[in-house]
């Protein structure tokens, strides 16, 4: 989300969220060892990491349940020697949030409603409003006890949003839900950022769901980041030093023609195969930075399968997805 001004310079929109150098030691064990990103308004960066990555950790420290051992934060203009007050500008859907069962929907909104100082009255407006822009608007006055998980999920966002934070944190939002409900929510996540203008931090180790609704990612393992940057930045610099600028999918059993077809190619350096799946990762000579195949190069690779009469079964003509970049960071950094 970008504005025009009247002189015609495009302004980025504000940062609304930024950390330099967090670091958190449980004991001797040091979960995260330097943390630093910027968020801005409109935009959703994702915490991703295997188990014991270090993300619920940053967003503790984040969200001020917890202390940093070292560094420093700063949420819509407030540094993180103001606990109080951070706590005032952010909204959080933490893991495995309980609710009372026998609450109403309203009821509970309500009730958090007023606890951040609204009157009764505009606690209960904030609530319906709430539960309609999160589709409970026919479950409210029913009590929490028999709603889904995904409805208690969507609860737990409106409760996120009762405040109406700068910026808003979920951690592993959507564990235990079916796919039709992770893409649900996670539509809603986004409108969140985009439609209200917030930052939203969501983390998460479900990597192909997030792909699509992840502005800026940054990928953590056993409390280092491995990475950091747009997801487009963060896919290019892995297949820059991968040197794999796409891949083909083929039949297993013709895996290794295909290879020696596709490494006769005079731009390709290697064909790499994968014999389980039957993917082909194909190196270029030249990448000058460059995140894509030239779509030149694409065609005369198919041609040449096809010349063969290779059955193409998938095609990669960018650098591969996110998922390949993390399996592939995580695994470098455990080695
Ligand atoms: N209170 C604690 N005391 C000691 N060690 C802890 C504590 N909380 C977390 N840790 C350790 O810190 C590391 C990071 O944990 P954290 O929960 O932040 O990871 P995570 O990325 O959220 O993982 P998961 O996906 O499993 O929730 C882990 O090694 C964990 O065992």
């Amino acid at each position: 989300m970008t504005t025009e001004t009247s002189n015609g310079h495009v302004e980025e929109p504000r940062v609304i969220l930024s950390a330099e150098g967090l670091r958190k030691s449980y004991g001797t064990h040091q979960a995260l060892k330097n943390l630093s990103f910027t968020l801005r308004a409109g935009r959703v960066l994702g915490f991703l990491g295997p188990n014991g990555a270090g993300k619920t950790t940053s967003i503790r420290i984040l969200t001020t349940i917890l202390p940093p051992s070292a560094g420093r934060f700063v949420v819509d203009g407030v540094t993180s020697d103001h606990p109080e007050q951070i706590r005032r500008r952010i909204g959080v859907l933490p893991e495995g949030l309980g609710f009372p069962r026998e609450l109403t929907g309203a009821r509970y909104l309500s009730y958090y409603g007023q606890l951040f100082g609204s009157s009764s009255h505009e606690a209960r407006s904030t609530a319906e409003a709430l539960l309609q822009e999160v589709g409970l608007q026919n479950r409210g006055h029913s009590p929490i006890g028999s709603y889904s998980h995904g409805m208690r999920q969507r609860l737990g966002i409106a409760r996120a949003l009762v405040n109406d934070p700068a910026v808003l944190f979920f951690d592993e939002p959507t564990l235990g839900l079916d796919p039709r409900g992770q893409r649900e929510l996670l539509t809603m996540v986004q409108g969140i950022a985009r439609d209200r203008g917030k930052g939203v931090v969501l983390s998460s180790h479900l990597l192909a769901e997030i792909e699509g609704v992840c502005d800026d990612v940054v990928i953590m393992n056993a409390g280092e980041v491995v990475a950091r940057g747009t997801v487009a930045e963060v896919i290019g610099q892995a297949s820059h030093r991968s040197g794999i600028a796409m891949r083909v999918r083929v039949p297993v059993g013709e895996v290794p023609a295909a290879c020696g077809l596709i490494a006769t190619l005079p731009s390709v350096r290697a064909a790499t195969p994968d014999d389980s799946t039957g993917w082909i990762g194909v190196e270029l000579r030249q990448l000058d930075g460059a995140t894509a195949a030239d779509p030149r190069l694409v065609n005369a690779m198919l041609e040449s399968l096809i010349r063969a009469d290779t059955p193409i079964l998938g095609l990669d003509a960018g650098s591969g997805r996110l998922e390949d970049v993390f399996l592939q960071l995580t695994a470098e950094a455990i080695r």
